[in-house]
């Protein structure tokens, strides 16, 4: 396993973010992460999200889905859905996020990054739990993107990891109370990339 490209972008052999990011390239396979990677951009109903923004409504740049235990539910900016009932890939890969983490998740989003002009602008991932320390598992599969974070204090302080095909990245602690994160839009012509983000979410009594 290559450990070394999570520490070229950041100082001298020090690991990034101690307690706050844990990252791990290689948690699939090449093979394993390309298979999945087709079959989750085949099979799932991907949809795209319409927010507001400054009172418009405009169109995420990208494709979601949000799957998870049936008693859970997640909110976006007031309207909330019930998540899609967990499939086989989806149960293999949180088994091994879950290992890695030592936590249970009980929801997972996916975005679908479809090229170079997909993204996620800067946030957090406290839109359900606020106040807490949340604690979130992503796994990366095509298309290396860059992951980038600053802090929310001080927008100079920021950091850049490249999240590889079949990569593992944990963000725990205060990390979502303290930075942001977002994947930028690039130039360049780029190959899709799926992300699935573990979470663990409130449970809803119906
Ligand atoms: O695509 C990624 O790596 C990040 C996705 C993300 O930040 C999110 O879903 O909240
Ligand atoms: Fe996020």
């Amino acid at each position: 396993m290559d450990q070394l490209s999570f520490f070229e972008n950041t100082e001298a052999g020090k690991p990034l973010l101690p307690g706050l990011i844990d990252y791990q390239p290689g948690m699939f396979s090449k093979a394993e992460s390309n298979l999945v990677l087709q079959k989750l951009v085949k099979e799932t109903p991907w949809s795209q999200r319409a927010v507001l923004m400054y009172g418009k409504e405009v169109l995420t740049p990208r494709l979601t889905a949000w799957y998870g235990d049936q008693d859970t539910d997640y909110s976006i900016s007031g309207s909330s859905s019930k998540p899609l009932p967990w499939t086989e890939d989806l149960l293999m890969i949180r088994k091994r996020v879950e290992a890695a983490a030592g936590v249970s998740f009980n929801t997972v989003l996916l975005n679908y990054y479809r090229d170079g002009n997909d993204s996620v602008s800067w946030h957090d991932d406290m839109d359900n739990i606020p106040g807490r320390n949340m604690i979130v598992g992503s796994v990366s599969l095509g298309q290396v993107r860059t992951f980038d974070i600053r802090k929310k204090s001080d927008h100079s302080i920021k950091y850049s990891i490249p999240l590889e095909n079949g990569s593992y990245l944990l963000m725990k602690g205060d990390f979502q109370l303290n930075w942001q994160h977002r994947i930028a839009k690039s130039t360049k012509p780029l190959n899709e990339r799926v992300n699935l983000t573990f979470r663990v979410s409130n449970s809803v009594k119906s």
